[in-house]
């Protein structure tokens, strides 16, 4: 299978080496910045699940420099979306479907309007990984999950021959059959879930241990999940234990890829994770208070560079 991932950072750089060594040709289209690292220091994961190393990988800075592909791997911030366009329009007209990794559920809309229902695979990821002071990949998680589903019939044949690459690959993956309701599930837990931990400035540890603080965590995903009904997904009633199960479920230090930009003093996916839940919110006359605190707090930082000082 001919795979582009679109942002060899921390989620497509993992992801990436792991399909390329289970045999995908996989193929990182990346910016001139990232492609110097990457020419000068090779591709290297460092993962509990196990090391691994591409000394040359295949590099491209121009989707014109890709002449086979399959499927790309979207695994850019929120922010950066809308300059990936020019990257992932050229390969979708050659035939490629899109996998979106991020996170969020606006952007689904936004891709299909884009490029057409029929190229837009359902996607999303659970994992706990960074890139260190080199540009080197840091796995930290248990779980590097990749999930994904048809969204349209058309979806069929691309949904399966990625299949057949994950199950040779060093990943865990689930090829859902509800992929609607995972996306949501996966959006109403983290616009929780990051909201808390880098509102608190916390690691999880800490906020499960705290009896107020993990009640705020339930609360918040209380919100999101009403917020799913009224588009029209339920999450089911065993959502919230669920939520609690998994804060349990993280290692002590375990935390949000916002809060790790946060502790960088990086830009904040402020916008397409509570942002956009209050934008939704909105669209059906909804509130959601918690939601809304969180991103008031946190809007000061969006931008990043204040989160050094803290
Ligand atoms: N990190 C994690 O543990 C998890 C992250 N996620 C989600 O995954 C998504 C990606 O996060 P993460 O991997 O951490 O982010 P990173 O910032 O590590 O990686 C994003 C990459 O996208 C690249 N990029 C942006 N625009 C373009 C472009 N136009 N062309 C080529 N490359 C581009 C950036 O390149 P450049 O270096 O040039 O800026 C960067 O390397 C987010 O939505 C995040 O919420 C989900 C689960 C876990
Ligand atoms: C919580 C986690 C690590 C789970 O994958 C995540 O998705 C994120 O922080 O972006």
């Amino acid at each position: 299978m001919n795979i582009t991932v679109l942002g060899a950072g921390a989620v497509g750089g993992y992801f990436g080496s792991r399909l390329a060594d289970a045999g995908a040709n996989v193929t990182f289209l990346v910016r001139e910045k990232r492609k110097e690292k990457l020419e000068s220091t090779g591709l290297r994961i460092k993962s509990v699940k196990g090391d691994t190393y591409f000394r040359q990988p295949n590099i491209a800075t121009d989707p014109s420099e890709i002449t086979e592909c399959d499927l790309v791997l979207l695994s850019v911030k929120g922010y950066h979306l809308e300059n990936s366009y020019p990257m992932i329009e050229p390969l979708v007209n050659r035939g490629a479907k899109i996998l979106p990794l991020l996170n969020g559920v606006e952007h689904y809309e936004i891709l299909e309007e884009k490029f057409g229902k029929e190229a837009v695979i359902g996607g999303l990821c659970f994992i706990i990984t960074t890139l260190d002071q080199d540009g080197n990949i840091v796995h930290t998680s248990n779980q590097h999950n990749i999930t994904f589903g048809m969204l349209d019939d058309s979806h069929r044949s691309t949904c399966n021959q990625l299949e057949s690459v994950l199950k040779n690959a060093n990943v865990e993956y689930t090829y859902s059959d509800e992929i609607q309701e995972a996306i949501w599930n996966k959006y109403a837990f983290i616009t929780a879930y990051s909201g808390i931990t880098t509102a608190s400035r916390l690691e999880i540890g800490p906020i499960r241990t705290q009896k107020e603080t993990l009640e705020l965590y339930k609360d918040a995903a209380a919100e999101m999940k009403q917020l799913a009904s009224a588009h029209g997904v339920d999450l089911g009633e065993k959502f919230i234990d669920i939520i609690e199960e998994r804060a349990f479920q993280f290692p002590e230090n375990g935390t949000s890829s916002m809060h790790q930009d946060f502790r960088k003093g990086l830009p904040l996916e402020l916008d397409s994770l509570q942002g956009g839940a209050l934008r939704m919110a909105k669209s059906k006359g909804m509130q959601l208070p918690i939601i809304e605190t969180i991103y008031r707090l946190l809007k000061p930082y969006e931008q990043g560079n204040m989160g050094k000082v803290l």
